[in-house]
């Protein structure tokens, strides 16, 4: 469903150019929920931007149900770190989960079913009259991820949304995620720091190199579809599974190569592709 080839992002500046992203391929299937992790400044952000149409890529495409992405395309949703900056502060919470609806010229009274349900899901439907800064840092994500969910999104693409929560918050916000995509069948993109939070959320994780960016691994999160904040984080094989994804990161920050690609340099093989199991 979503589609990036050979995408590669150079920032031009004046005085310097800066490679966020050299080579980056990889598919999301319609319906999956795909966490995205790697080091600190390795170009996730500018990668969801570039998947998102905000950003023009140097070289390579990205491509939503088969139509190049060239500006934010219908049927994409995206929830950004900075709640702080996402709502509009002079509009109360239900105008500001309205307003994309109004865009989408959805009719009245379906805008106001439509508001209410997404209110509801996320633990709001007390809060129609408030203004953001009337409300805590995790209401107002909530209000933002309120505002992606009401405008039915196919694709829901987040940027690291709840770096700015406390760690309860954070908990109880991740479940919302993952009920929210077992209900509404949205494909999730979801970026994080957080190993944890990537293979507690995903059934797939993708994990980066350092910048300038690769692939370095997709792993498959082969935890039941079931999961809660307590059991799911004692079991054996979530702990596997994260020791494996640190591992990777803490090599990707070294500059070390994955053992497929020290099986293709053996091979005299082209090194630039890179991609686990
Ligand atoms: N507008 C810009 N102009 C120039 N360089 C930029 C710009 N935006 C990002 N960069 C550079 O591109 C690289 C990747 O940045 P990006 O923000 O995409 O990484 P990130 O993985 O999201 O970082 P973090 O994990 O710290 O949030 C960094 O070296 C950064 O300095």
């Amino acid at each position: 469903m979503l589609d990036v080839r050979g995408l590669k992002k150079v920032y031009e500046g004046r005085q310097r150019q800066v490679e966020a992203v050299r080579d980056l391929t990889f598919t999301i299937e319609s319906g999956d929920l795909v966490c995205l992790v790697g080091p600190s400044g390795c170009g996730k952000t500018t990668l969801l931007k570039c998947m998102s149409g905000l950003l023009a890529p140097t070289a390579g495409e990205v491509r939503l149900d088969g139509v190049p992405v060239t500006g934010p395309p219908p049927g994409m949703a995206v929830v950004f770190q900075e709640y702080g900056r996402s709502l509009f502060p002079w509009m109360n919470v239900r105008d500001n989960v309205e307003l994309p609806l109004k865009q989408k010229k959805v009719a009245k009274a379906e805008r106001r079913r439509l508001v209410d349900e997404a209110l509801a899901a996320v633990g709001l439907a007390d809060a129609h009259t408030a203004y953001p800064w009337q409300l805590s840092g995790g209401m107002q994500q909530r209000v933002a991820i309120a505002r992606a969910v009401a405008y039915q999104p196919k694709v829901l693409l987040m940027d690291e949304p709840f770096a700015a929560v406390d760690a309860q918050t954070r908990a109880d916000l991740e479940d919302l995620i993952r009920d929210l995509w077992r209900k509404l069948g949205v494909t999730v993109l979801f970026v994080t720091h957080d190993i944890d939070e990537a293979v507690y959320l995903g059934q797939k994780v993708i994990i980066l190199s350092s910048s300038p960016t690769v692939v370095r691994e997709q792993l498959t999160i082969d935890l039941p579809d079931e999961r809660d904040q307590l059991h799911t984080r004692a079991l054996p094989r979530f702990t596997e599974l994260r020791g494996h994804v640190y591992e990777q990161i803490q090599a990707a920050k070294r500059g070390a190569g994955t053992v497929d690609e020290a099986v293709c340099a053996a091979e005299g093989a082209d090194d630039k592709a890179v991609v686990g199991s």
